[in-house]
């Protein structure tokens, strides 16, 4: 039988997550998905993938067994309110996407006795490319459901508690920041003679390639930087010159700013 799940938010990363399990073949022969929103119509496209499209989260909530908060942070206090009811501790895992919103203050709302699992994809879930970090709890069987479903999503990682909003930064705000540096360099492939869209499949695959460099092997970017840096060649000297902009400390910088800015989200 298929694990129901409930997406209470069909915002930009509900409908992620929602579009990625319904395009891996595995998750849509093991999840059945809902997704709720106030106004459906922006969403209605997903019926067309086998999604349940709702404003009722009360009804979405009492088919489901995997309950996902995807609302904006200011916005959990009203739903949860509006579904309290039907929640039941015995029936329901609850998952929290929101930044800044911690474990603590979901369960404040919904009563205690609720597993409640945070996790932190990124809206590369709906290509199942996602980076997912989700909190180690003490519900370990709880915990084992949520990984399984993340990971039909792309990768995931359990970390402990404190790292929830590092997590944030670096994953979820991370996919706006790759791409603004895909975007920068495509502005600069266009100054060197390349149409947009060339310059921007070249930077978009030449950052896939750098990843995968990483990703399929132990190697550190140092190491792989060192391969393409050809004595007095163009690279270093292109390099270099991004650095005494302050390529590496503008990126490190915009990090920390950013992760000092959860704490004052809500
Ligand atoms: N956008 C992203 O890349 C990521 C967002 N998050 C977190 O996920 C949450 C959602 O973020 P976004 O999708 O970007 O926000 P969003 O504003 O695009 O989506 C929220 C959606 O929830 C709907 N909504 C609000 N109250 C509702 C209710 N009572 N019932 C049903 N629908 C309701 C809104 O109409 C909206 O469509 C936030 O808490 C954010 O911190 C986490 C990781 C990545
Ligand atoms: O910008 C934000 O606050 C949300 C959380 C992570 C990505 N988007």
């Amino acid at each position: 039988m298929k694990t129901k799940v409930a997406i209470l938010g069909g915002g930009n990363l509900g409908t992620a997550l929602a579009e990625g399990l319904a395009r891996t073949d595995d998750a849509s022969s093991k999840y059945d998905v809902t997704i709720t929103r106030r106004n459906t119509k922006h969403i209605s496209y997903l019926e067309d993938s086998g999604i349940t499209v709702t404003s009722d989260n009360a009804a979405a909530v009492d088919a489901a067994h995997l309950v996902i908060f995807s609302v904006q942070p200011t916005q959990i206090e009203a739903l949860i309110n509006e579904v309290k009811s039907d929640l039941d501790p015995q029936k329901h895992i609850l998952i929290s996407t929101m930044a800044g919103v911690t474990g603590e203050e979901i369960t404040e709302l919904t009563g205690s006795g609720f597993p409640v699992i945070r996790v932190m994809p990124n809206t590369a879930a709906a290509i199942n490319q996602a980076m997912t970090c989700i909190e180690q709890t003490p519900h370990k069987e709880a915990e084992q459901e949520v990984v399984e479903l993340f990971e039909t999503l792309g990768k995931t990682l359990v970390i402990n508690s404190e790292l929830m909003e590092a997590s944030t930064v670096l994953g979820a705000c991370g996919i706006a920041f790759f791409l603004r540096y895909i975007r920068a360099a495509s502005q600069g492939g266009i100054e060197v003679g390349f149409h947009a869209e060339e310059a921007q499949l070249i930077a978009a695959q030449t950052a896939l390639g750098a990843s995968a460099l990483l990703l399929n092997s132990d190697s550190h970017p140092e190491h792989e930087i060192d391969k393409v840096t050809t004595p007095k060649g163009c690279t270093i000297a292109g390099l270099n010159e991004m650095e005494h902009n302050g390529l590496s400390s503008a990126l490190i910088k915009g990090i920390k700013i950013s992760y000092e800015k959860i704490e004052k989200i809500r």
